[in-house]
């Protein structure tokens, strides 16, 4: 099986690195406009081969795109990340048109692809590549629910005291500071609802830490985050091409699922060997329905922003 992550840079290459130390697919093609960059990143990352233990074959290309021909799953990294005291939102002047050349690019050589989106404002990416490339609603595949659930989970985590894998949650909505919803209500430390270990100051507290994530690593890191989103790009990398039909919070597009329509926004879905198989409905009490309807306005105002590359 053969992965295309056009954007070599810290996400793109760490998602690389991940998928070929876990054996997930049997090829990688690491693309980049930047001279000899997505080469380097490759040839590091094939240098792990031996002690790591790995047979994926990684390798580089500087924006030649039929060496990515015939890839199985193409990954969308490319653009510019935040800088500190930014919004991913503000990243969409720049990020609309690479992320839509890029789509074009891929598929032209990968034309049965199934699209993973990552660059930021992911949601209005997604929506973009849909648009653009008319491709069916469940090969276009936006990643931010896997990154902010894993984010919600370490977070509940740490209040519990308890071990990360121990703790079940999930985020759904826009993948942005304001837009995002941890589903307390539905978080559990091994079966058991979190509530009953945890005050509802100390759940909000948790829910509040997540929804500014991202935007926390970017303080302290000087650009966003790259090993927690390059993981969370494998594990949703992972159940496309092994059909492992896991439930992964995505930014898909909704057709009446969630009360939305002509949106792409992150719910619950269903990822297997055909991308989106189904979008599950988790049953959301009232509050939780007003918080989806309010998040989705904004993800829907952030779309009217397309029209000049749409
Ligand atoms: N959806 C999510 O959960 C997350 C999204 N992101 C987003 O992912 C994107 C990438 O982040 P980083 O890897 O940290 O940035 P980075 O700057 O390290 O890497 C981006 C790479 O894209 C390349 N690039 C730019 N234009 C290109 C083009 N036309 N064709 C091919 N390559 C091109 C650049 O040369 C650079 O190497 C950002 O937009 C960031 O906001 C980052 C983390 C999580
Ligand atoms: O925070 C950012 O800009 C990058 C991102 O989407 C994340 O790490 O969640």
């Amino acid at each position: 099986m053969k992965v295309t992550i056009v954007g070599a840079g810290n996400v793109g290459a760490t998602c690389a690195d991940v998928i070929s130390y876990r054996g997930i697919a049997s090829e990688v093609v690491l693309l980049d406009i930047k001279e000899g960059f997505a080469e380097g990143k490759a040839m590091d990352i094939m240098q792990c081969a031996t002690t790591t233990v790995f047979n994926t074959k990684v390798s580089g290309s500087t924006n030649d795109y039929s060496k990515t021909a015939g890839s199985d799953v193409v990954v969308i990294t490319s653009g510019i990340p935040r800088k500190p005291g930014m919004t991913r939102e503000e990243l969409i002047g720049i990020n609309a048109g690479i992320v839509k050349s890029v789509a074009d690019n891929v598929l032209t050589h990968s034309p049965d692809a199934i699209i993973v989106v990552v660059s930021n404002p992911m949601d209005t990416m997604t929506y973009l590549t849909l648009k653009a490339t008319g491709l069916p609603k469940n090969r276009v595949i936006g990643m931010g629910g896997a990154l902010d659930s894993s984010r919600f989970k370490y977070f509940l985590s740490q209040a519990l005291q308890k071990p990360g894998n121990d703790v079940q949650g999930m985020v759904i909505g826009g993948h942005g500071d304001t837009t995002m919803i941890p589903l307390t209500r539905l978080a559990s430390y091994n079966g058991s609802p979190v509530a009953n270990f945890l005050s509802q100051e100390e759940m909000d507290k948790v829910a509040a830490s997540t929804m500014v994530g991202g935007a926390t690593l970017t303080g302290l890191l000087g650009t966003s985050a790259w090993y927690a989103p390059g993981a969370s790009v494998a594990y949703l990398v992972d159940s496309i091409l092994n059909d492992q039909k896991r439930m992964i919070p995505c930014s898909v597009m909704l057709e009446g699922e969630y009360g939305q329509n002509d949106i792409c926004i992150g719910v619950p879905c269903i990822i297997g060997k055909n991308g989106v198989e189904e979008i599950v409905d988790i049953k959301l009490n009232d509050t939780e329905k007003a918080l989806f309807a309010k998040s989705a306005e904004a993800v829907r105002n952030m779309n009217a922003d397309l029209k000049s590359v749409l």
